[in-house]
């Protein structure tokens, strides 16, 4: 017989039709408030979710006794709480290695935007002030040959360690729990704690999970850690840094500037002091969106509840392997 999934996220058609015809498949276009007392009614027989962006904790899941697999269209899985389904017997898959090349370039697209003020001098050309050659006031900074601080050596750190490297001629620092002998001998990587990396780093770049061990990492000591010169990317979780804090290092000049894929709160309010700051570049959470890879995303995502629901072995997509 087959068994009952929802998909609570928007697909290709082929992707979902591959789920159609392995399961008896619910949709949701995203969970609203409108939605949800059907989500929380479709709980009740689903063996196996898939999707994205949204939490799935305890509220949810007392209504999902049959849940046996979750399969996130994301490498990030901030919004699951791991040991409570490992508690519960569910497997998480998540989509690791796919999307690492695409966010390393939108980290390396922010680095370049911030330093070169390439959103700021757009805006100045788009309000027709373009009026004449641009004087010292306007000037950016040089990227290459710079010093990089990349915080968290994983794979999209990596990725950013070799785009610095090979492509600008950084010095490469970085901070991670536990050495990478592969990017310090490829890319002359030096490891350091996490204060000299701010202190040296022209460019400090979060590449780190959202945990408990590292919510609020960045707080507004550690900004003051950083060269005034300095420019903060974040291209991991918002909640990595303690936003307030950073709208003051940016207003005060503690810091240069900003790149921002992520915030505390996504999307974010309109009324953020952020937005009107100008030395601050700011993304809509686009780490992985580009057609290509949020495609293959969505064809790992659909690979991984397939494996989990036929309960498969563990594979290195398997978040808490422990469930077996
Ligand atoms: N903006 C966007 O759209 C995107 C954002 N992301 C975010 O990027 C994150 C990283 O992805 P990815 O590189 O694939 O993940 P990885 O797990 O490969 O890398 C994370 C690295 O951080 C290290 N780390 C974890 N905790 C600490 C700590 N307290 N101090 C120092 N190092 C630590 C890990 O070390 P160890 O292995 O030893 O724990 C690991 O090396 C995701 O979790 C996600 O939140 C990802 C994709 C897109
Ligand atoms: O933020 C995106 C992810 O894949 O994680």
């Amino acid at each position: 017989m087959k068994k009952n999934v929802i998909l609570y996220k928007k697909i290709p058609q082929e992707q979902q039709a591959r789920l159609a015809e392995s399961f008896n498949l619910m949709t949701f276009d995203g969970i609203t408030s409108d939605n949800r007392a059907e989500f929380i009614a479709a709980l009740a027989q689903a063996d196996g979710l898939i999707g994205a962006s949204v939490p799935i904790k305890q509220d949810l899941l007392q209504f999902a006794p049959k849940l046996k697999a979750i399969s996130t269209i994301s490498v990030g899985y901030d919004q699951f709480d791991v040991d409570d389904l490992t508690l519960r017997g569910i497997r998480l898959m998540h989509t690791p290695t796919v999307l690492t090349d695409a966010t390393a370039d939108t980290i390396f697209t922010l680095i370049l935007a911030t330093a070169r003020r390439a959103v700021e001098l757009s805006m100045l050309v788009r309000a027709g002030e373009w009026q004449r050659s641009i004087g010292d006031e306007y000037y950016g900074t040089d990227v290459h040959h710079k010093t990089i601080g990349i915080l968290g050596m994983g794979r999209i750190g990596s990725a950013v360690a070799k785009r610095a490297h090979c492509g600008f001629d950084m010095k490469v620092l970085y901070m991670s729990n536990k050495p990478n002998i592969q990017v310090e001998q490829q890319y002359q990587a030096q490891r350091c704690s996490l204060d000299e990396l701010l202190q040296r780093a022209d460019f400090v770049c979060i590449t780190l999970p959202l945990l408990p061990s590292t919510e609020r990492l960045i707080s507004a000591e550690k900004l003051a850690l950083m060269k005034p010169s300095a420019i903060l990317i974040n291209g991991a979780r918002g909640k990595i840094v303690d936003q307030q804090a950073l709208v003051a290092a940016l207003q005060n000049g503690t810091i240069k500037a900003a790149g921002l894929d992520v915030f505390e709160v996504e999307p974010l309010p309109s009324n953020s002091p952020l937005i009107v700051l100008p030395n601050v570049v700011l993304l809509p959470h686009i780490g992985s969106a580009t057609i290509e890879t949020r495609y293959n995303m969505v064809r790992c995502a659909v690979d991984n509840i397939i494996v989990a629901l036929a309960e498969q072995p563990p594979n290195e997509n398997w978040v808490n392997p422990q469930v077996g």
